[in-house]
């Protein structure tokens, strides 16, 4: 019986891979057609449904192979999850200047040359991934040496999920002087075969070997000081409200694991946006709640998020802590900063722009956030990253006004948020997409992990308080990472 199954699912493999090759031979040969015409590269791409697979081990495949070009995203309620594999193309530059714009026109001008054969949906086909740092006038330091200050790649392999379906996307780059247009691929053809097997290979996968030091970026006082001068300085009318953050450093005597850590993220948090770049020497990796923004058709959709209280013990202490939330003159000003910036942009952005008075709460696993979901018709000609480059950052990450609160914090925080609190996301052919902020997350490298977390200042935040705020924004990662027993012993 057992070989009978595996006679089956070996014809259907090969039937998937003649498929999928077959259309991108035939892709490939127009491509090569076009790029002649136009003497310059042309991107390809086809697409098969697949059978469901496991995603995290999908993204551990072959990870001698395809480590440092592989990325992993998955939406809030897991509607939507990419995961990539290789890079076909790469957009990778340092320069401040234009940083989104100049995105924007490369990726356009490929996209719409690009040779897409049986696309099913708007998610599969070539999709650039990745992200910008938070700050491109901060100087870089040696632990996001791997993080350019913008970094997009389309992968070679793709695979989609969407509302229980899978799609495998392989995409190629055919240029006008392509000499063999092989209809072989090799490598392909394995990942079609591996793709029923990849449950068992990654199950037991753990985020690292316990046993695991903790070590603060920043003293606590000094952070502490931080806040005091930021809040002093907002008193004095010099600005409305900084977001301060802070890094904690973890060390493990095994390296981290990517695939246990994502699998952790996916199970405990629900409501959230789980993502990882990876890059050669370093896996850049979270659990956010922060959409930046997203464009669907013509419709783009924002989230304001800022004010914060822990999650209850019981669900009568939690609804009091919600309601606490709700009515606090001080989170409430902190909330009422960022949507009215937030509406501000969209308003720029957008036809008609819809919001309500009031916030809603937003409960995670292990904090829960004042909300207001803001959402508008996009005006002609206005592109995903130009929203993305009007609203980025935000009063929730960035502070009021913009330009002075990235001066605080550059002076400030003494530290390189690099990718932390960034836009990153992802992009189709059809300029449809969606960039969230990369907060709830960590660097790995390795044996280390560096975690951040930041929070609103205002007038009258209290340094304590704002400390142990960033402690509970720690939380959801420690726990990814086994690591939140030992910090709780400290
Ligand atoms: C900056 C972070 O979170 C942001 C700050 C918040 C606040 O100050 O209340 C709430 C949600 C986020 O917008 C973080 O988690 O690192």
């Amino acid at each position: 019986m057992k070989q009978i199954n595996g006679k089956v699912t070996t014809r259907v493999n090969n039937v998937a891979y003649s498929r999928l090759s077959t259309n991108l031979y035939a892709s490939m040969k127009e491509g090569k057609e076009k790029a002649e015409l136009l003497g310059k590269q042309v991107l390809v791409s086809s697409v098969i449904e697949i059978n469901k697979t496991d995603l995290p081990a999908f993204f551990s495949y072959q990870e001698h192979r395809y480590r440092g070009r592989r990325f992993f995203w998955s939406e809030p309620g897991r509607v939507l999850s990419f995961v990539g594999l290789g890079e076909v193309f790469k957009l990778e530059t340092n320069d401040k200047h234009d940083r989104f714009k100049n995105v924007d026109t490369a990726w356009k001008e490929m996209a719409n040359l690009a040779i897409v054969k049986d696309k099913p949906s708007p998610y599969t086909g070539p999709i650039l991934f990745g992200g910008f740092s938070f700050d491109p006038y901060h100087a870089q330091t040696d632990k996001w040496s791997d993080f350019a200050h913008t970094s997009f790649a389309v992968p070679k392999f793709m695979i989609t999920a969407h509302e229980g379906r899978y799609f495998l996307t392989s995409n190629r780059f055919v240029g006008p002087d392509e000499s063999s247009l092989e209809q072989d691929d090799q490598e392909l053809e394995q990942l079609i075969h591996a793709l029923p097997q990849l449950k068992e290979m990654g199950s037991t996968e753990q985020a690292h070997e316990p046993n695991a030091m903790i070590r603060e970026e920043i003293a606590p006082s000094d952070w502490m000081s931080a806040v005091d001068a930021a809040a002093s300085s907002i008193r004095k009318g010099e600005l409305e409200k900084v977001v301060l953050a802070r890094s904690l450093l973890l060390l493990a005597n095994d390296g981290f694991r990517s695939e246990g850590v994502l699998r952790s993220l996916l199970d405990e948090q629900q409501n959230t946006y789980v993502f990882a770049i990876d890059k050669p020497g370093s896996c850049f990796i979270g659990a956010t709640p922060e959409q930046l923004i997203k464009r669907q058709g013509q419709q783009l959709f924002t989230l304001s998020l800022a004010g914060s209280i822990a999650r209850g013990q019981t669900s009568g202490e939690d609804a009091e802590l919600a309601s606490f939330l709700k009515h606090d003159i001080k989170n409430l000003h902190e909330h009422r900063l960022a949507v009215d910036m937030i509406k501000g942009a969209m308003q720029q952005l957008c036809a008609h722009v819809e919001a309500p008075d009031e916030p809603i709460i937003r409960k995670l696993k292990d904090i829960q956030h004042l909300a207001t979901p803001i959402a508008g018709e996009v005006k002609e000609g206005v592109s995903l990253l130009q929203a993305v480059e009007a609203l980025h950052p935000t009063p929730a990450l960035g502070g009021m006004p913009r330009e002075l609160a990235l001066e605080a914090i550059r002076r400030l925080e003494d530290m390189d948020r690099g990718w932390y609190a960034a836009p990153i996301g992802w992009m189709n052919v059809e300029q449809e997409g969606e960039f969230v902020g990369a907060i709830r997350s960590a660097l790995l490298l390795d044996k280390q992990a560096y975690l951040f977390a930041g929070c609103g200042i205002v007038g009258d935040s209290e340094p304590l308080s704002e400390y142990k705020e960033t402690a509970l924004k720690f939380t959801p990662m420690l726990k990814a990472l086994q690591a939140l027993e030992m910090v709780l012993k400290n």
